[in-house]
């Protein structure tokens, strides 16, 4: 097993509260995981404290077998890692546009960025709506521009937040479809859930939340 991120003695707090008391957390290099809990248990805190959103306490983190700091958040995580919002808030441009965003600001050559889009977006089954606006896409669409826009940057550590909540019959098909091909060879997911099918996909283990501490199942 290469472990790709190792943190120890994450808490976090909201005021007197103390949410989250993990003793340690690994995610493991070309790993899958769900994490389930409770509403209310954390989910969300924790992977926003991964993806550099919430500040947190750690005694000590690892990524790729380098000592960092988790807050603050170094920009070397900020370039590894990206968090899917479950209501993802996409720039009033087109799909195309918001795909590109994040390479332009990356400063690839255009061939590049134009390469990785259009392959994106065929990964995503929205070429039809490169040209749209954004303002007019369904719930379901938006996610799987969401997650083009997420799979495009490479990162090594992908974390989707309920990715199928609030979707339904084809448009979570939609979604869930794309989940066992989500990442680049060599990457892992971390997704937040209740949905009973995406915890049950074959290959994904499982961590669930409980008082503020994590068991591996
Ligand atoms: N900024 C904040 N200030 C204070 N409390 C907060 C803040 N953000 C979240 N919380 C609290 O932390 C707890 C965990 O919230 P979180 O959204 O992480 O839970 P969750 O497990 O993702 O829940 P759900 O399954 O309902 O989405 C909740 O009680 C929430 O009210």
């Amino acid at each position: 097993m290469t472990m790709l991120l190792r943190i120890d003695g994450l808490k976090k707090r909201f005021g007197d509260r103390l949410l989250l008391s993990l003793d340690r957390f690994v995610i493991e290099a070309g790993a899958a995981y769900v994490l389930t809990g409770a509403n209310g248990v954390g989910k969300s805190t924790l992977l926003r404290i991964l993806g550099g959103l919430e500040p947190a306490e750690a005694a000590r983190l690892a990524f790729m077998e380098r000592e960092l700091p988790l807050h603050p958040y170094p920009q070397a995580l900020r370039r590894e890692i990206v968090y899917v919002h479950q209501h993802p808030v996409m720039f009033s441009t087109s799909v195309a546009a918001n795909i590109a965003y994040g390479l332009k600001a990356h400063r690839l050559p255009r061939d590049e960025v134009h390469t990785r889009v259009e392959e994106a977006m065929s990964w995503a089954n929205i070429a039809a709506l490169r040209d749209s606006p954004t303002a007019t896409l369904s719930g379901g669409e938006k996610q799987r521009v969401a997650l083009a826009r997420a799979r495009v940057l490479r990162p090594k550590l992908l974390l989707l937040d309920e990715p199928t909540a609030n979707l339904d019959g084809e448009a979570r098909e939609a979604v869930m479809a794309l989940i066992p091909t989500l990442t680049h060879a060599g990457a892992s997911v971390v997704m937040a859930c209740h949905d009973r099918d995406l915890i049950g996909l074959p290959g994904v283990q499982r961590i669930k939340l409980r008082e503020g501490r994590l068991e591996m199942r």
